[in-house]
């Protein structure tokens, strides 16, 4: 039985983007897009250079203004880009935006901050009084363990490989337990088995916390194939198509949208697999 057919309001999506226009000068960059993200729903957002995927990332993060339309999380306006980790969202960033003079796990406990952890802020939004900061440690070394990297904790961010300072990037937005984890090209300069590894990540934060939505902008279409339940595509600020990876696949306006692109249409279409 449908939820129209109980009457019953249905239930509001963790992200909701509705009729998102966005203009640079003479450009636009978005043209009336909508997409949601349900609730413990992992949504890839892809689609060849220049199809506006950064900057609807940018907008649902708020660091970027839309002309018109609208975000919501939970239902609710979209929180300012320094408020996100108080409405329950946490985001990382392309340059990780890791605070080199603190340590791995001081960084992790940045993300237990109600201010944005990547700015300024870093731990100044963190209550101060011991039992505080001895708990966002424990919770900062829950998540470094859960990741695999609890034996970083006290060593410098700088010091790790970057597929390491990766991880502690993903930990900072994984420690607050967000509802709505946004992730900002997580595979960008990971090799093949790092992705991998990535990818099987990413599910296990949806394994175990049920209700956690993740939105991810990549490149690596292989990923986004691997983990998604749904894939947005973006060409030329408009969505040209949404749905599970099997039909996105076969879908040829997908297909044509990345011919003479940089990306392997044979991943698209998973030829080979
Ligand atoms: N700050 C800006 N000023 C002017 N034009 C911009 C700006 N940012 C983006 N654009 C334009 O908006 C369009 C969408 O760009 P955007 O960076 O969002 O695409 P993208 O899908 O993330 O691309 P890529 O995969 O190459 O990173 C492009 O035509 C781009 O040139």
């Amino acid at each position: 039985m449908s939820v129209a057919d109980t009457g019953a309001p249905a239930p509001a999506a963790r992200l909701s983007v509705r009729d998102v226009t966005a203009r640079f000068g003479g450009i636009t960059a978005l043209e009336d897009v909508s997409f949601d993200v349900a609730p413990g729903e992992v949504v890839g957002l892809i689609g060849p250079n220049g199809a506006g995927k950064t900057t609807m990332f940018n907008i649902i993060c708020g660091l970027a203004k839309a002309k018109s339309g609208t975000v919501l999380v939970d239902g609710e306006p979209r929180p300012r880009a320094d408020r996100l980790a108080a409405a329950g969202v946490a985001r990382t960033f392309q340059g990780l935006a890791l605070f080199s003079g603190l340590t791995v796990r001081q960084n992790v406990m940045a993300g237990l901050s109600p201010l944005a952890p990547g700015a300024l802020t870093g731990l100044i939004g963190l209550k101060a009084g011991p039992r505080h900061l001895e708990d966002a440690a424990r919770r900062a070394q829950s998540a470094l363990d859960g990741l695999g990297i609890g034996d970083t904790a006290d060593r410098l961010p700088d010091d790790l490989p970057y597929p390491l300072q990766k991880r502690v990037a993903l930990a900072r937005a994984l420690v607050s337990s967000p509802r709505l984890l946004l992730l900002d090209e997580p595979a960008g300069g990971l090799g093949e088995d790092e992705i991998d590894e990535l990818g099987e990540l990413i599910l296990d934060v949806v394994r175990e916390n049920a209700e956690t939505s993740v939105l991810f902008v990549e490149h690596h279409v292989d990923l986004v194939m691997a983990v998604s339940d749904r894939i947005v595509v973006l060409d030329a600020g408009r969505v040209i198509a949404a749905g599970t990876p099997e039909r996105i696949r076969v879908d040829p306006v997908v297909a044509e949208a990345y011919l003479g692109q940089d990306v392997d249409v044979d991943d698209i279409q998973g030829v080979g697999r």
